[in-house]
């Protein structure tokens, strides 16, 4: 049951923010788009508690406080404590050192913690991860060991997909969500022309948008008439996850963040997924992915594995440390 006190907590900065975080140069705006983001939406008679911190021409500092009755705040998300600082290198910066200089900064996240309000259960212990532009990191490790946790910190779950893609962000589901009543071209042709507006781009009609996704739906190798299909209802498994790559695909991201992109998947699946993920990437963008499977990192070559052991990063290394993973198990990575 939910406690009265039980709140969530979120304190970040953004570094030079991009052309999606315009609308916070006044304090009104922040509180909302932020909320939304992470699927806060409050009615205009119930604000959110927010303490607008600091602004300088390229950072933001603030603090939001959520209640849990807020519409659209599930009973799960309010019983964690999510505490952590985020540096988000906005899009437009990282762009524009593109032909030259040292790696930008993408994300950096320092001494995350999550903890379950009402047993007081540590779930993350002080994650710290930095991730640049270019590079691919995997997160391997036990179950329940919180890569989840750390790959969405739960609350972005019920985030619009468009909004996400707005902050330059893209969050593939362990189990992709349905949207009955929605096809998913017209989802797509939704939240492709939402980040276009941002970016001031003209939105593409649904003819223009049409020659705008064949080539996707090539790349990931799905049928043409799933775009008449309403969004993941009554796709396969393995049809989700493609469908999954498929928005990747047409919103782009700076930062892909695929959680078990791999399972359930067939083996050709799985190349036409991986060949689609390696053919997006850039040298300004970055993917972070959490799988269980040696195999995956055979088709999607990371630069860093992170092993996450009982809420915290134990080991970072490269391939090599899944191929003793495989041979020897979890056993292996335990430190002495
Ligand atoms: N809302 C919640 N309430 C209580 N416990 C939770 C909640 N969310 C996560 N947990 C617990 O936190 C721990 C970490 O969960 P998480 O989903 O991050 O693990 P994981 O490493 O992704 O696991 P898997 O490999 O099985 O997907 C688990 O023990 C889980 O039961």
């Amino acid at each position: 049951m939910l406690s009265r006190a039980a709140h969530v907590e979120y304190r970040l900065i953004l570094s030079k923010p991009s052309s999606a975080f315009s609308g916070f140069q006044n304090h009104r705006s922040p509180a909302m788009a932020l909320l939304h983001r992470f699927g806060c939406c409050s009615s205009p008679s119930s604000p959110p508690l927010l303490s607008f911190q600091k602004s300088t021409p390229n950072s933001m500092l603030f603090t939001v406080s959520a209640h849990p009755h807020h519409r659209r705040c599930p009973r799960r998300f309010s019983s964690f404590r999510l505490n952590a600082t985020i540096v988000a290198e906005s899009p437009t910066a990282s762009a524009s050192n593109g032909g030259g200089g040292p790696p930008k900064l993408l994300l950096e996240v320092k001494d995350l913690t999550a903890v379950i309000s009402e047993s007081g259960k540590k779930i993350l212990n002080g994650v710290n991860l930095s991730i640049y532009e270019g590079e691919i990191h995997a997160i391997m490790g036990k179950n329940g060991s919180g890569k989840s946790t750390f790959a969405k910190g739960e609350n972005l779950l019920e985030m619009e997909a468009e909004d996400r893609s707005l902050a330059g962000l893209f969050l593939s589901f362990q189990s992709p969500v349905e949207i009955p009543g929605v096809s998913n071209s017209d989802f797509l042709l939704m939240a492709y022309n939402a980040r276009r507006r941002k970016l001031g781009l003209p939105e593409l009609d649904p003819l223009q948008f049409y020659g705008y996704i064949m080539p996707k739906l090539e790349m990931v190798n799905i049928k043409a008439d799933f775009l008449n299909r309403n969004v993941n209802e009554g796709f396969s498994g393995g049809e989700k996850k493609r469908n999954e790559i498929l928005q990747l695909a047409v919103l782009g991201a700076e930062l892909a963040i695929l959680d078990e992109i791999d399972s359930g998947l067939d083996v050709d699946a799985l190349r036409d997924v991986a060949k689609a993920v390696n053919a997006l990437m850039t040298p300004t963008n970055s993917v972070l992915m959490i799988t269980h499977y040696r195999r995956l990192l055979e088709f999607i070559k990371p630069d860093y594995i992170h092993i996450m052991d009982d809420g915290r990063i134990s080991k970072t290394g490269d391939i090599s440390i899944a191929n003793i993973l495989e041979k020897e198990g979890y056993k292996a990575m335990s430190t002495p």
